[in-house]
């Protein structure tokens, strides 16, 4: 039987053309890529528009993945490859429990899904209608966001309702930025494919998207589980302050040390400016101008 690692190649959601680490096996190419440093593979399958997950592999008869409806499907596969790029060359954390465990991405779940989701053991991306959302995987900061989920549950474990669930929120918002620093925006390369320059979030402006980015507008609510995406915006304006005054390279590494060393499952907005100044602290010594900066930013939200 003749099987083998193959490169193919296919265009994404938004027409992109997109290099594809693949798998060839009697006479069927899979999104199976077996090229990372990990113990398992990234892999991405189909839920053929049903909710059955993780569903089918993607197949492919010639290695060109270049059909309008596997643009999902190249671009979950894509975006995947370059999280786990960034986890392990920026953070040193290999898969999303930093064991190297396979990546699974399931695209075509249900029908005109407006929406995605990590699911506890892998990725999930709805098609969106065509008027909301494009297909989501389209998106690398919304990739990194879920994926972020992943590691964010393996590290803090920050319970997702009321304000540790909006700092989960924003942790997943912030790596988005980090993957995808081109805007301040959030899903904006697959929200409403009809509208341009709209988003779904903005961490710059919060208030652009109904969220609040100070303490004073904290939404009491029961709904969405407290808020989580509404009250992010808070943390998600400290993000972009803190990232604004000492540099993406700083702020990812006062996050990610942030996340996995300080943060807990109970963690408030409070205990994340702690964790963040205890981060700069460790780096850049108590007192830096990295410290003042991000004591400065969590000020400005009203956060002490
Ligand atoms: O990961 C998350 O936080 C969101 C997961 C939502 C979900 C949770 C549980 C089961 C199913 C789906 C998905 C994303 C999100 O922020 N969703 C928001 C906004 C949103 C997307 N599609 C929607 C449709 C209707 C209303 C709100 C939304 C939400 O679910 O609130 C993250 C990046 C883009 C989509
Ligand atoms: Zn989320």
């Amino acid at each position: 039987v003749t099987a083998s690692a193959t490169s193919g190649y296919g265009y994404g959601v938004n027409g992109g053309y997109k290099a594809l680490n693949t798998y060839y096996s009697s006479g069927t190419y899979y999104l199976y890529d077996v090229t990372k440093p990990m113990s398992g593979v990234i892999r991405t399958t189909t839920a053929k528009n049903g909710t059955s997950i993780p569903g089918w592999y993607s197949v492919d008869s010639n290695n060109a993945w270049t059909a309008y409806s596997q643009g999902a499907d190249v671009d979950a596969h894509y975006n995947a490859g370059k999280v786990y790029d960034y986890y392990y060359n920026t953070h040193n954390r290999n898969s999303y429990d930093n064991s190297g465990s396979t990546l699974t991405s399931t695209v075509h779940y249900g029908s005109n899904y407006n929406n995605a989701f990590w699911n506890g053991s892998q990725m999930v991306y709805g098609d969106g209608d065509g008027s909301t959302f494009a297909p989501l995987s389209g998106a690398l900061d919304v990739v990194a966001h879920e994926l972020t989920h992943a590691v964010t549950e393996r590290t803090a474990g920050l319970q997702y309702q009321y304000q540790s669930g909006a700092l989960n929120e924003s942790m997943s918002d912030v790596f988005g930025y980090f993957l995808d620093s081109g805007d301040w925006l959030m899903g904006e390369d697959v929200y409403t494919p009809g509208v341009g320059g709209d988003a779904l979030r903005s961490l710059s402006n919060p208030e652009a998207y109904g969220q609040p980015s100070h303490m004073n507008d904290y939404v009491n609510t029961s709904s969405d589980n407290g808020g989580v995406h509404t009250n992010s915006g808070i943390p998600n304006k400290a993000g972009y302050l803190t990232i604004s005054s000492i540099g993406k390279s700083a702020a990812e590494k006062i996050y990610y040390r942030a996340l996995t060393v300080y943060l807990t499952p109970t963690s408030d907005f409070s205990d994340a400016r702690a964790a963040l100044l205890q981060s700069a602290a460790d780096y850049y010594g108590s007192g830096s101008s990295t410290y003042n900066a991000v004591a400065n930013a969590w000020n400005q939200v009203g956060v002490y």
